[in-house]
């Protein structure tokens, strides 16, 4: 059923409760140029009744003028929604599509799949579940496609569907569907990747797209739609330790200071004993408070008021762990970065570092290696340039508690700016926390120290440094 008709028949409320309650997936389109990303994103959108009557008659307008369908109507004319996009025949930004089926709602990022827009790539895949990943049949795995699949399985993504499109101009031939299958196979033992799934297509004539074709007796699985819809959402991180980074410190009157923040990870429950770091400091919750009232236990997810029992030093960046919780807290990371500004990045060079709510200075000391994101060779460099990806080793200018990326996606990423212009020139994804460097005896007198730790105390709002940490 249409929105249009689904609204009418509901009625508005009805149809934005029952939106509401329908699960949802974060997924990302990656293809080379003409696989046919827009002609499927368009497909999806066409057969799932999601465009309207005017849309339709827009694009049937636009299809005489610049569609590049022959005969059929150019269903990429939906999502190449920038004139010049349109023009020059390619996506070049991060579009954000929305969708809805009776089962589920679905965000699809759209991401242009040329070698300069691997930040754009990165961008989409950080927030996404599941990748599908084109394959013109015609041409089989390219260099492209290993690029792609490389980026999404680096970024974490654990469900892959391959989708072998144009299967219509290679008579929707089983030996091609086998072949790629097995090519895509062979390559994918070097990934993380534990769930991928094959399905042979014509994004164009609609061929096991959302309903089955007659064309392949041979694929007995569902059309991409039904897998989409059937397909688990990341879990939301419950099993893991539980991680509350503290956004910010509130004190509306002297007898309440809160702790606000989102929980990135596992539980919290009222009465629990608890830690903050990197100081290590022990208390226990006293209460877990929300804009509708108390909670007893919080979960991954939600964002609350966090009031502790004893009156220790709390500021923003820090993170709330349980008392008996072994999280790491270092200023040596190993992580896997990639550069994203047109300046190289310069070892040694000192650029604003963020994780989470943290905010502080960090240094590349040494770039491990290079990564080729078309081969996943090995390399050795002193600098890396835009869209180039590598395993590089941190130096921070505090301690900061982090875990492994893989182990948890918030508190294992971070971000680079650069100091002068606020730009963001590097994303990267933390693979080992490395043992924590001796710290030099501290340049600030004991008066100073003393000044800084009331300050911070008694005007956490001010977000003073504490310069007790710093080297
Ligand atoms: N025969 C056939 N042609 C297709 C199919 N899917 C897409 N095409 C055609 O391939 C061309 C490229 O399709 P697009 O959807 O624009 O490709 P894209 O991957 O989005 O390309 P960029 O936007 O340039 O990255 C268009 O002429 C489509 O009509 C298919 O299943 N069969």
């Amino acid at each position: 059923m249409s929105t249009a008709n689904e609204v009418r028949e509901l009625g508005i409320d009805a149809y934005l409760s029952r939106q509401q309650d329908k699960s949802l997936l974060r997924m990302m389109t990656c293809g080379s140029v003409d696989d046919g990303k827009s002609t499927l994103i368009g497909r999806l959108l066409h057969d799932s009744h999601q465009i309207y009557e005017d849309q339709l008659a827009a694009l049937h307008k636009d299809n005489e003028k610049v569609g590049n369908a022959g005969e059929e109507l150019d269903l990429a004319l939906l999502v190449d929604g920038l004139q010049a996009e349109r023009e020059q025949g390619i996506t070049i930004d991060v579009a954000y599509r929305y969708f809805s089926t009776a089962k589920r709602k679905f965000i699809i990022a759209d991401t242009p799949g040329h070698e300069q827009y691997t930040r754009n790539m990165v961008t989409g895949a950080s927030t996404s579940d599941l990748a599908i990943i084109l394959v013109d049949a015609r041409y089989g795995v390219q260099i492209q496609t290993k690029r792609h699949s490389f980026i999404c399985d680096s970024l974490g993504i654990n469900q892959f569907v391959v989708a072998i499109n144009k299967m219509d101009i290679v008579n929707f031939d089983e030996a091609v569907f086998e072949k790629i299958k097995a090519d895509y196979l062979k390559f994918a033992e070097q990934l993380n990747v534990s769930d991928i799934k094959f399905v042979p297509m014509s994004a164009l004539k609609g061929d096991n797209v959302v309903t089955r074709s007659e064309h392949t007796p041979y694929y007995t699985d569902k059309p991409l739609l039904e897998l989409l819809e059937d397909s688990p959402a990341a879990e939301a991180n419950h099993s893991f330790e539980a991680r509350f980074p503290v956004q910010y410190v509130v004190r509306p009157n002297l007898d309440f200071r809160g702790f606000q923040g989102t929980l990135t990870s596992g539980t919290l429950s009222q009465g629990q004993a608890v830690k903050v770091l990197p100081s290590g400091k022990s208390s226990t919750i006293k209460e877990l408070v929300t804009f509708d009232g108390h909670l007893e236990q919080a979960q991954t997810g939600q964002a609350f008021t966090i009031a502790l029992t004893d009156e220790i030093d709390v500021s923003r960046g820090d993170v709330i762990v349980p008392a008996d919780s072994t999280a790491a807290v270092t200023n040596l990371i190993q992580a896997k970065l990639v550069w994203m500004h047109e300046e190289p990045l310069v070892l040694g060079k000192n650029y604003n570092f963020k994780l989470g709510s943290k905010n502080t200075s960090a240094i590349v000391r040494k770039i491990d290696h290079t990564i080729d994101v078309n081969t996943l060779e090995k390399g050795q460099a002193d600098q890396l340039q835009l869209n180039e990806i590598a395993i590089v080793t941190l130096e921070l200018t505090e301690s900061i508690v982090a875990d492994i990326y893989r182990n948890n996606h918030e508190t294992g990423s971070f971000i680079l700016i650069d100091r002068i212009s606020n730009l963001t020139i590097g994303a990267g994804m933390i693979e080992a926390l490395l043992a924590e460097e001796e710290t030099k005896p501290s340049e600030f007198s004991a008066f100073e120290l003393e000044f800084n730790a009331l300050v911070r105390k008694h005007f956490p709002h001010w977000q003073a440094l504490d310069i007790s940490k710093l080297k």
